[in-house]
């Protein structure tokens, strides 16, 4: 028996008996199973699986039923999709801070992969239904005395979403409402607009070096290509959490507007990118993101195995150890 792509799992319509295009075949090539993308091997989701649907909202694809369509939630995530405008949002509600543990990542990712595949989606907002955070970043504990096996999948999954959102195809608008710390701020990095609320008390940034860890080269490379060179270096030497008036005059997020007017001008927003041929836009995306995008494609195994190895450090444990025992006396 030969093994299954990587990305095969609960989420492919033929589990738990893989498709004959879900199996490696023996030179360990993947094979793109063309029934659902999560058998399809690792990478961004080429530009010619979705068709132009511009001007309207596609329709529904035979067969998926309707209430799946306009609403679904899982645990962690509410989706809801108003096919009218052809718009999703994705509000993430995993209390109390909405980490990104790899439960939250793996259903990020099949929600993120339900909405691509249903033609009546062109954009996506992720918000969050916590007050006052956005997203607090990757789950610490997921990283702390865990099993090499474990650090793999769970760098595995961190990967997959920041492939899937930055390659996007849809328009993908974070509407930024509460603190938004390293993962999280990359999530709202990787789309194409930042809208947040306008509050000195929310921050966003890439704090790694504040935990006494790294921001890995992907990370930097969708910081630099938001804001530049040299405010991205100083940014993530200070590990800075940028509060939101900061924030926007470093280019950080587009635009700050008060809480109750966030989700209208998300909308607004949206409407704006929506007004474009769909695929001028995604070539012009492809075009802008593809070399960083090809970057972690070409050097996925390599990079998890430098997490791992980085993460397994006793020194790099004790630094995450402190940082989760500080956390604790803050909030108890
Ligand atoms: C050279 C190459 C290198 C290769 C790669 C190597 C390294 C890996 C790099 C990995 C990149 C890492 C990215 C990350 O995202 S790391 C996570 C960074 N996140 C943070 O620093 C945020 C920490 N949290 C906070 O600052 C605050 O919690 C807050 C988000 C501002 C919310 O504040 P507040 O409302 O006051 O809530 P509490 O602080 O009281 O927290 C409530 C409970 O939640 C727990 N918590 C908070 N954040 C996390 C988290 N990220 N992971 C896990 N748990 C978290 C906190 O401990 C509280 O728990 P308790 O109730 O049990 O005490």
């Amino acid at each position: 028996m030969f093994p299954v792509s990587p990305n095969y799992g609960s989420g492919c319509p033929c589990f738990p008996t893989p498709c004959a295009q879900a199996v490696l075949g023996s030179t360990s090539t993947p094979v793109p199973c063309p029934a659902l993308p999560a058998c399809v091997p690792p990478g961004v989701l080429p530009l010619s699986r979705r068709p132009p649907a511009w001007g309207r909202a596609a329709r529904q694809p035979p067969g998926l039923p309707l209430a799946l369509a306009r609403a679904f939630s899982n645990n962690k995530i509410l989706v809801e999709l108003d096919e009218s405008s052809g718009v999703a949002t994705m509000k993430f509600k995993s209390p109390p801070v909405n980490s990104l543990s790899l439960d939250f990542l793996t259903e990020f990712c099949i929600s993120l992969e339900k909405l691509e595949n249903n033609r009546a989606c062109r954009g996506v907002i992720l918000t969050s239904a916590i007050p006052k955070i956005f997203s607090s970043g990757l789950d610490i504990t997921e990283m702390c005395g865990k099993s090499t096996e474990h650090y793999a999948e769970f760098w595995r999954a961190v990967q997959e979403m920041w492939l899937r959102v930055y390659g996007c195809n849809m328009v993908m608008i974070a509407a930024v409402n509460g603190s938004s710390p390293a993962g999280g701020c990359l999530i709202a990095l990787s789309c194409d607009y930042r809208i947040m609320v306008d509050n000195p008390k929310f921050s966003i940034g890439l704090n790694e070096t504040q935990l006494g860890i790294v921001a890995p080269f992907w990370f930097k490379d969708t910081f630099v290509n938001v804001v530049g060179q040299r405010i991205a270096e100083r940014s993530l030497q200070l590990g800075a959490l940028h509060p939101a008036p900061e924030a926007l005059k470093l280019g950080v997020v587009d635009e700050l507007v008060p809480e109750e007017k966030l989700q209208e001008r998300a909308a607004a927003v949206m409407a704006q990118w929506l007004a474009l041929p769909d695929h001028a836009r995604q070539i012009t995306k492809s075009m802008m993101r593809k070399t960083v995008l090809d970057r972690l494609i070409s050097h996925r195994e390599e990079d998890i195995q430098h997490f791992i190895s980085f993460t397994s450090k006793e020194s790099i444990q004790k630094s995450l150890r402190m940082y989760m025992e500080m956390l604790r006396k803050k909030s108890g």
